[in-house]
């Protein structure tokens, strides 16, 4: 903001009063004067009173500013013949490291797009233009450079996302969360979620506008010099994000990375507000994938230990948020996991619950055994249930993971929740009436935060529990929040289905055009991973011709089709144009045949062509197919295993063979999320017209049918929606009759930890001196908010694999489905892969998965567009920019893509 210089005032004269010099120079009348001295005390009242009416504030800009502003126009007064263009400017780079060495001098070593001052970002299709101005921030996808949007003559800023698959699919994902948030949930702007204004392909890389916004809550936090925020404030900010967390929750969409950073002020509105930002990492609850996720600070239990996690992390999140805006510094900043949990447990009092420390995989990891898991015993004393659990020792932990924990610094004086809050220093000067009312609005604080940072994450509130809670209405806090009870419900109800496959699917379905509803564009070639292929190609997805949009072979304008089952009315919105991106809003009711998590789909279905794929934009098409294939929402809740066969992928039968794994992966896909590969587990039901000709038409999967559905389920493990209902299920896959939801489950009094709610007995204590966390002020060179970077698009391994194989089984035409044979088909794939070896002559199954697919893809550009003659160079160029591999890998798994070649050319 310019500055005003009260102090410097001139008195508006007439110009005709001033005098003209008579020097040759001849300055500007009105920007040089005289200057004219006057004094109060020298100048009489009504000299005084008619001056002081003629006043005027000069407003003072920035030095720079005046010394350049209209500096062109000066020295073309000096100059006549001097013909300025910014073009021949010297570039000012935004982007660092900003060589151009890849895409073709476009792109940096890191894939990012090298932008300078002035460069311009088009988004052709609609000829709206944005000239980089700033960069605003750098993040794991790229870059968000500020941006000056000619069309309306705004600041906006665009996220422009590396150029590489992987970031490509998952900001398609973002873009379409945002879209279905923006559009479906949030029109009237009302709920704190950032706006998303255009999205277009440039160079290769991934534009995406949002709406201009200003400082994050970590930054203000940091402006504050990590001193925490007044409690109205945070209350403010608390309200603002829970309302942002009930639209994700009502829309079924986990964030995955909330925390100060990704909550920005929205400048443009009064009073302040705030908007959530970042879907980059989101998913669709139920259908979650990466089980790395979170930056660590805010990080969940669940997702520390490896166990299904739902909205509910959000939430976990979300209490840290809250904690570290009253506090300045981070509830729980852990230096590694095992630190991180440590403080959990100290900070919190307590442990996660034995249930959920029984099914998480990485249990191991942080606790030991200190009694039988299967016989529960009660303290004597107070009934409660005796943990079996017991967090290791950072000695324990080291000789079990042969390192030593990272430990970082106590920022606090007091060990527990509780006296954490109370003992934080008051503002100073505050009247003692108003510290007794903080004391109990800071008893609220923690009673609130304890139903948000509450380890069994089946008890922990959700967003529309916690927005009743006295903190955050304001009402006066006289008890323990009690909130009303949820009751269980899908966790879906309007759902996305987000198929990244060129083969069947097309780009960003109807309607997706981010607040320009009217304007219905398509990004053709927009997509510089997954290209373009005709609309003929949708045929191979039979089923969509039930519901009466891919029929049409114009295509570009939204149809719009409707499917209903008996219980519920599944809206579909029927892809348009080209290319790889379908998005589907199911409304009122959950999709049944919803495909798995989007970006695990995106993983494998990219250029499948196959229709082997058990992700291709199958999943809205299944219920076209079939109908009454479909468990009416009403049996959400049950699997029926008595009917295998229709619901194949919950059978316990074939989960069984598959271990445990696949027993939860049955028995958790309770919402039937498998049956988003239909093209398995419907082809024997369906008659090949109703399938259509990409619905097992090959016959392939017919064979491996069985391997297809473990393979579902074994997706499936990592999508449930809630852990209670996972560990109901899980006996029926496993044998195990372990009846312990966290409903009826207590949770279990960590060893010598006081595990109690605050009740409002509680006193608190005036502050001590020495305020909390001052200490050892944070570096913030300490904080590591971005910890989940580096591995957020980590897929599980173990799921990813299991699945893996199963798919890499089913593309075997006409074996046997031998366990023996495709062990060894897939082991040889799964061996010997270094990724820090790029010359590594194999492939991980995940490659070699790719790559066969690639090869697929590859064929199907071939064939789509014959004038273009393709010869097999190109085709293997093509797979190989899929997954970069080397010639050498290529030729060693030659075999293969003509393998996927064959296939494809048999459909
Ligand atoms: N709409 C916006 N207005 C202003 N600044 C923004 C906006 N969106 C993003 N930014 C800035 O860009 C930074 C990176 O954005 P974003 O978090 O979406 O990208 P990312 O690659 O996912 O980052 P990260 O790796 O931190 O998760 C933000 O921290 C913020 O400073």
């Amino acid at each position: 903001m310019a500055d005003v210089d009260a102090s410097k005032v001139v008195v508006d004269g007439s110009p005709d009063e001033l005098p003209v010099s008579t020097s040759s120079w001849n300055p500007l009348r009105r920007a040089f004067r005289p200057y004219v001295s006057f004094s109060p005390s020298t100048v009489n009242a009504s000299e005084s009173s008619s001056t002081i009416a003629t006043l005027r504030v000069i407003v003072k800009k920035p030095l720079v500013a005046r010394l350049t502003e209209g500096i062109v126009e000066t020295y073309q007064i000096c100059n006549p013949t001097l013909k300025y263009s910014e073009a021949l400017n010297p570039k000012h780079f935004l982007t660092n490291p900003s060589t151009g060495v890849l895409n073709d001098g476009y792109d940096n070593a890191n894939s990012d797009l090298i932008l300078h001052v002035n460069f311009e970002l088009v988004n052709f299709e609609r000829k709206r233009r944005y000239t980089v101005k700033d960069i605003l921030g750098q993040g794991t996808f790229g870059q968000v450079a500020k941006c000056w949007d000619l069309e309306t003559n705004c600041y906006v800023a665009v996220k422009i996302i590396k150029n590489q698959p992987a970031y490509y699919r998952q900001a398609v994902v973002e873009v379409s969360i945002l879209h279905m948030l923006n559009q479906k949930f949030n029109p009237d702007d009302k709920h704190h979620i950032v706006r998303t204004l255009d999205y277009f392909v440039f160079q290769r890389h991934l534009c995406i506008s949002f709406e201009m916004l200003g400082s994050n809550l970590y930054e203000l936090i940091k402006m504050n010099h990590f001193k925490g925020f007044s409690l109205s404030i945070v209350q403010m900010f608390s309200k603002q994000i829970l309302h942002a967390l009930i639209v994700m929750k009502d829309a079924g969409i986990i964030h995955c990375d909330m925390k100060p950073e990704n909550i920005l002020i929205s400048t443009s509105v009064k009073p302040t507000e705030i908007k959530v930002i970042d879907f980059g990492s989101a998913c669709m609850e139920g259908r979650t994938v990466y089980s790395y996720i979170q930056s660590r600070y805010y990080r969940s239990p669940e997702v520390v230990l490896g166990y299904p996690y739902t909205a509910s992390i959000d939430m976990w999140s979300f209490g840290c948020i809250v904690a570290e805006l009253f506090l300045g510094l981070p509830l729980f900043p852990g230096a590694s996991e095992y630190d991180l949990l440590k403080r959990m447990v100290q900070i919190l009092g307590g442990q996660p619950p034995d249930n959920l420390l029984r099914d998480s995989k990485n249990t191991g990891k942080f606790f030991k055994h200190v009694r039988s898991i299967y016989h529960l015993e009660h303290d004597a004393t107070s009934e409660e249930l005796i943990s079996a659990y017991q967090v290791l020792t950072e000695d324990e932990y080291e000789a079990r993971e042969s390192k030593r924990p990272s430990i970082g610094k106590n920022y606090f004086n007091h060990v527990k929740l509780e006296d954490i809050i109370a003992n934080y220093p008051y503002r100073k000067n505050l009247p003692e009436e108003e510290i007794s009312k903080e004391s109990l609005t800071r008893l609220a604080l923690v009673d609130f935060l304890r139903g948000l940072v509450e380890f069994d994450p089946g008890k922990r509130w959700s967003p529309l529990q916690a927005s009743g809670h006295p903190f955050v209405t304001g009402e006066p806090f006289r008890c323990p929040y009690q909130p009303s009870h949820e009751t269980p419900r899908i966790p879906v109800i309007y759902t996305i289905t987000v198929d990244h496959n060129p083969g069947g699917g097309h780009w960003l379905a109807a309607g997706l055009s981010p607040q320009v509803s009217s304007v219905n564009y398509y990004l053709s070639l927009s997509s510089p991973h997954f290209q373009k292929v005709p609309m003929s190609y949708g045929r191979n997805y039979g089923s969509l011709g039930s519901h009466g949009s891919y029929n049409d072979s114009t295509g570009f304008v939204s149809s719009y089709g409707s499917y209903s089952d008996i219980n519920s009315m599944h809206a579909y919105n029927s892809p348009v144009g080209p290319c790889g991106f379908n998005m589907h809003v199911h409304v009122g009711g959950q999709l049944l045949g919803s495909s798995p998590d989007a970006r695990y789909r995106s993983q494998l279905s990219h250029g499948t062509g196959f229709d082997v794929s058990p992700f291709g934009g199958v999943g809205p098409m299944s219920l076209g197919a079939s109908p009454s294939q479909f468990t009416p929402p009403s049996s959400q809740m049950h699997f029926s295993s008595a009917s295998p066969g229709k619901h194949g992928p919950t059978s316990p039968e074939r989960s069984s063979s598959r271990g445990i794994l696949l027993g939860k992966a049955a028995a958790i896909g309770q919402y039937n999320k498998c049956w988003g590969y239909p093209t398995m587990c419907m082809q024997p039901y369906g008659s090949a017209s109703e399938r259509g000709p990409g619905f097992c038409a090959n016959g392939m999967s017919c064979i491996h049918s069985d391997a297809q559905f473990q393979g579902h389920g074994a997706h499936s493990v990592i999508s449930s929606s809630s852990h209670s209902n996972w560990k109901q299920q899980m006996g029926v896959g496993n044998g195990l009759s372990l009846n312990l939801t966290s409903a009826n489950q207590k949770s279990y009094p960590a060893h010598s930890v006081d595990n109690s709610r605050v009740v409002c007995a509680h006193s608190l204590e005036i502050p001590c001196d020495k305020p909390e966390g001052s200490s050892s002020l944070p570096d913030p060179a300490d904080w590591d908010p971005n910890y989940s970077d580096e591995s957020l698009l980590q897929e599980d391994t173990a799921e990813f694999n299991s699945l893996n194989s199963e798919f890499t089984s089913c593309v075997c035409l006409g074996e046997p489905s031998d366990a023996s044979t495709l062990t060894s088909k897939t082991g040889r794939y799964g061996h010997g892969h270094n990724q820090a070896n790029p010359s590594s002559k194999f492939l991980s199954s995940n490659e070699s998965l790719l790559f066969f697919a690639s090869g697929g893809l590859a064929y199907s550009l071939t064939e789509s567009s014959p004038s273009t003659s393709h010869d097999v160079k190109d085709i293997i160029n093509m797979a190989r920019q899929c997954i970069h591999v080397t010639t050498e890998q290529i030729l060693t798994h030659l075999p293969m893509l003509c393998l996927a070649i064959v296939c494809h050319g048999c459909i």
